[in-house]
């Protein structure tokens, strides 16, 4: 019996993609004036994996990220996502100033109607995975812009965690918006060590969207370039475990990739 059940919870993580893009596009606004953002995307993110999408500014990132989030709908295409809900780590933490570091990260579990003992529970431990036990009752203006970025990340943990069925206690889909863009460089190099090992600690999927070239080939296992306006998959790169010369090679080779899109959009 334990076989039958343990066969099909490996069969589902198999074939379960968090998401996946069909021919998406998207448009703002109609007729001549239209901006078309967003032009027949292709483009999934695999469970546990971790892509970076990479583009100039303009091209339509924060668009792809919305319409996976569920902010905004797509006028063209289809995208499927698993069953849970993915959240969203933006530039800025938002954190609502009245709550705690704690209560911050409780009110996803709050409005997903979760007792307090486990909301409790389940903000100690994502306190701890980020690296602030001890911190939870201070409010967010206590915190550094880093630290804030932590709670971000717990509460967004905290909403993508899967309290249901087979999936229970598994995140599924993490959304990061250059989270890491409004801080300092020492801080930013710290947090990104920080989130490769939560995401491996965990298991989340994340698509995470940077304009930085070394960000993207540091974090990623796949690195997905957006063309300038419209944005489309232009070229994806499998950089998972890279070092070294191998790294610099990468970079080198994105970064010009980057900005062959650039000057030809600025040539259109
Ligand atoms: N609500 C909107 N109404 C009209 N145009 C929009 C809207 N949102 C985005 N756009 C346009 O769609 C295009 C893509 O914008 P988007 O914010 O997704 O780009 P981005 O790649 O995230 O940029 P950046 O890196 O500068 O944040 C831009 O030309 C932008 O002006």
């Amino acid at each position: 019996m334990t076989a039958t059940v343990e066969a099909a919870r490996t069969v589902s993580e198999n074939v379960v993609r968090p998401v996946r893009f069909h021919q998406v596009g998207k448009a703002f606004g109609t007729g001549r004036k239209a901006v078309v953002a967003l032009d027949g995307v292709d483009l999934e993110v695999r469970a546990g994996e971790f892509v970076c999408l990479l583009g100039a500014s303009g091209c339509g990132k924060s668009t792809l990220l919305n319409l996976v989030a569920g902010l905004d709908a797509p006028t063209s295409g289809r995208i499927e996502l698993s069953s849970s809900r993915p959240a969203v780590v933006f530039q800025e933490a938002a954190l609502m100033p009245w709550l705690t570091a704690a209560g911050n990260i409780e009110l996803p579990l709050r409005m997903a109607g979760v007792p307090k003992a486990e909301r409790r529970a389940k903000a100690a431990e994502l306190l701890d995975l980020v690296r602030l036990s001890g911190l939870g009752d201070k409010r967010p203006h206590e915190l550094s812009g880093g630290m804030r970025q932590r709670v971000a990340l717990a509460r967004a943990l905290a909403s993508t965690t899967d309290n249901t069925g087979s999936g229970a206690g598994k995140p599924s889909l993490l959304l990061m918006d250059e989270p890491f863009s409004a801080l300092d460089a020492i801080t930013r190099d710290v947090l990104q060590g920080e989130l490769l090992r939560i995401w491996e600690a965990t298991g989340t999927a994340i698509l995470f969207v940077t304009h930085d070239v070394r960000e993207a080939v540091r974090l990623g296992q796949r690195v997905v370039l957006l063309s300038s306006r419209p944005g489309r998959v232009v070229r994806e790169w499998d950089v998972q475990g890279l070092a070294g010369a191998d790294e610099a090679g990468a970079i080198d080779e994105i970064n010009a990739e980057l900005r062959k899109v650039i000057s030809s959009h600025a040539a259109a």
